[in-house]
């Protein structure tokens, strides 16, 4: 058909369509019957007529059966000649499939798999080595019973006792011809197999005789210790095995399209029960059931309105289909696939207690901050990696799952890059990040005592004046140096820039952002080190046990590049953690059992949301690698501030804000708004108040008792209204702070 074809007919079904929803079209009785025949009809010779042309579609359902047979709509167009891409489009975007698998292709899980057969072998020679002399006597003792089902057996057999059924059945049918011809039978197999023992009797008899009278003794003893094995298996009983099994290996039953159909028709969804109902699977599957690292993997489309979210939602009902343990079983969506499209990877082992191969870093080895570096392994074994550099990450939990210990991870990772300033608050208290903070940080405090609150508000100011310090620095230096104005590993190397990175790790940060009378402050510094910080070479972590807007403020939740979520309990913590609509996409944390310490889905590193194990490095190895990071920045002469015994500083910074306002709102302005009160101020000190905003200085004041209010000033004839400050409200808490110092 051609085009000037199609449109005469589109043309002809626009006209009909038109006809049809006309108000006397309406309130016809028809014969159904009739109508359909006609349809069919009409619909054949259209087909005729146009071969080209698609279903028609209003006329698939006996719902929508159209009275009248020359009203039928076409819902599917016939496709233009370019519709679609073409055969190199199609080639261009399709997916390759690994040729060499990727387990296949890693050295070092080549390398762990090897050192595991190994060690299994030698676990059961030197198992079965020590039970040997048992195994020997309990073949001794079935051998007299084995002797006898030996003979018995071969009795039987020379006597063809297995046809005295049949022939008894042929006398009690009375059945002479049977009878006979089953005898004759029976007669020629008893001589056939009398002489076969015979023979094999004599061979046996010479046999031993030429052993007893000419072999020497070890061959003699091995003769009659392999007749004895022999004869003690043959008397074994089926309820007691002679030999133990040295290793219970875990049952790992193989992964089949029936299992996975079964599993997924448990599920409860409504569609998948329909089509299975109807005798179809409810679930196509695109590609083998393989073999991927230590599991298997199914893959195919759920049916049309059907998620995978939907799937991973019942993840415990499927694994009840799948008859697995629940860490076995990761359903997951595939990145740019449909959302129909579902992985399913199902373990041998629950991934929690999977042995895990050994952290590449454990024992020695440094790092580039600027380079990734394995810090987890995902469910099938392969080690994940993260780059610490340019990000700013956040860790959310649940208590207990192992928060703290990935952020120490991660800043024990920084630790063994020598060139890595850590600053590290565990506002918990209970010392974990002690390991880190003692050997190498710049600035550690452990605790929520003001002492401690105080040390980290100085040392946060202090970043902020080292952030724009930094972001001057890059600006100023030439494009061929500095060409996508961000921090590099080789200039991090230039000690004279002072660009070296910088790590900060909070554990417990909302003890910070919810104080009293910092918190503003501290989640001001902490927002600016987050959206300006990565490109500085300032990185910043913040775990939090418990993930809310209070706890990890948006403007820092919203900015995080990185982003690390363990067991989690509902939607909102996962989505602060993950990002906005995270739950919905499937990335759900809240799917994680109890038992799944460490493991955590992982959003960074360029990639969709990964679900990943941490490495497990508990205190004492904590307290060697940090010795060791230690050591290497000694070497380098980089240790610096705490970590070299320096005291905490833990007094208010030198300047005096309240003085500072004085000087800048002299006493006959009675009100000014707060953005020229810092203007004036960054004026007067630009090395301390440069940058702030009016909202600082709101934050700043809050800790002296004092609130900014509504000024109003009159500009061209109007009157605007801005938060500003009273210069009396100043010059009372000097008064008050003076009439204290006094009376103490
Ligand atoms: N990667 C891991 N693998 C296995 N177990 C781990 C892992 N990380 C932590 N754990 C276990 O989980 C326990 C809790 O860890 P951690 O102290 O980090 O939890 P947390 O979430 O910080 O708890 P809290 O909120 O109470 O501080 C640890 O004692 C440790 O035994």
């Amino acid at each position: 058909m051609n085009h000037d074809d199609e449109n005469e007919l589109f043309s002809r079904l626009e006209k009909e369509i038109s006809a049809d929803s006309s108000p006397d079209s309406g309130g016809e009785v028809v014969d159904l019957d009739k109508a359909r025949s006609a349809r069919a009809q009409s619909a054949d010779s259209r087909a005729a007529e146009s071969p080209d042309s698609t279903r028609a579609g209003s006329g698939d359902s006996e719902d929508t059966e159209s009275a009248d047979p020359d009203k039928t709509v076409l819902v599917d167009r016939p496709a233009p000649a370019s519709a679609g891409p073409g055969y190199l489009g199609r080639l261009r975007s399709a997916r390759r499939r690994d040729v060499v698998p990727v387990w296949l292709r890693s050295v070092s899980e080549l390398k762990t798999a090897t050192a595991w057969v190994a060690r299994h072998y030698t676990h059961s020679a030197g198992y079965h080595a020590l039970r040997s002399p048992v195994y020997a006597a309990r073949l001794t003792l079935q051998a007299p019973v084995g002797a006898a089902k030996f003979i018995g057996s071969t009795l039987r057999w020379v006597t063809d006792a297995e046809g005295a059924p049949v022939r008894a059945a042929a006398v009690r049918r009375e059945d002479a011809g049977e009878y006979l011809a089953l005898s004759r039978k029976r007669d020629g197999r008893v001589r056939l197999r009398s002489i076969i023992t015979v023979l094999a009797m004599f061979f046996g008899i010479g046999t031993a005789l030429a052993i007893y009278v000419l072999a020497p003794g070890w061959l003699q003893a091995i003769s009659v210790g392999a007749l004895v094995a022999a004869l003690g298996f043959n008397g074994r009983r089926a309820d007691a095995p002679v030999i133990n099994r040295a290793v219970e290996m875990p049952k790992a039953t193989k992964l089949t399209s029936d299992i996975v159909l079964r599993a997924l028709g448990a599920l409860g969804i409504a569609p998948i029960n329909q089509a299975q109902a109807k005798g179809r699977d409810g679930f196509e599957f695109t590609a083998p059931i393989t073999r991927d690292g230590p599991g298997w993997r199914a893959e195919g489309n759920l049916p049309y309105g059907v998620t995978v979210t939907d799937v991973i939602e019942r993840r415990d009902k499927l694994a009840s289909g799948l008859r697995r343990p629940l860490g076995c079983v990761w359903p997951e969506a595939v990145p740019d696939e449909h959302t129909g499209r579902l992985v399913l990877w199902v373990g041998d082992q629950d991934m929690s207690s999977t042995k895990k191969p050994k952290w590449p870093l454990l024992t020695s080895g440094s790092v580039d901050l600027f380079k990734p570096v394995p810090y987890g392994t995902d469910q099938r074994g392969r080690w994940v990696n993260v780059t610490l550099m340019y990000i700013a990450g956040v860790i959310g939990a649940i208590p207990r799952m192992g928060k703290t210990f990935l952020l120490r991870l991660l800043l024990l990772m920084a630790a063994l890059d020598a060139r890595a300033e850590l600053h590290t608050y565990d506002m918990k208290g209970t010392g974990d990040l002690d390991p880190v903070g003692n050997a190498v940080s710049h600035r550690h405090a452990a605790g929520d005592d003001d002492e401690s609150i105080q040390y980290a508000l100085n040392d946060f100011r202090a970043l902020r004046e080292e952030l724009r310090r930094r972001t001057k620095v890059i600006r100023s230096l030439p494009r061929d140096i500095c060409p996508e104005s961000k921090v590099t590993s080789a200039l991090a190397d230039k000690r004279s820039l002072g660009l070296h990175p910088i790590v900060i790790g909070v554990d417990e940060c909302q003890v910070l952002f919810e104080h009293p009378d910092y918190g503003k402050e501290f989640e001001e510094i902490a927002t600016d080190l987050v959206k300006r910080g990565p490109a500085t070479g300032i990185v910043l972590l913040l775990a939090t046990q418990r993930p809310d807007a209070k706890a990890l403020p948006t403007g820092i939740s919203a900015n995080a590049s990185a982003r690390w979520c363990l067991k989690v309990m509902g939607q909102l913590e996962n989505d602060m953690v993950l990002g906005t609509s995270a739950y919905k996409r499937g990335v759900r944390a809240t799917m994680f059992s109890w038992g799944d310490k460490g493991i955590h889905y992982f959003v960074g590193e360029g990639s969709d949301a990964r679900i990943v194990g941490s490495v497990y490095v508990d205190g004492p190895t904590a307290d060697a690698i940090g010795a060791r990071a230690r050591k290497a920045r000694e070497k380098a002469g980089l240790l610096s501030g705490y970590a070299l015994g320096e005291e905490p500083q833990t007094a208010e910074t030198s300047y005096d804000l309240l003085a500072d306002i004085l000087a800048v709102v002299p006493a006959k302005e009675a009100k000014a708004w707060s953005e020229t009160v810092v203007a004036r101020l960054a004026e007067l000190r630009p090395d301390t108040y440069e940058g702030w905003e009016p909202d600082g200085l709101a934050a700043a004041l809050k800790p002296h008792g004092i609130s900014t209010i509504q000024v109003g000033r009159r500009v061209d004839g109007k009157v605007v209204n801005r938060r500003g400050i009273a210069r009396t409200d100043i010059t009372t808490a000097i008064a008050e702070c003076d009439g204290k110092r006094d009376a103490s």
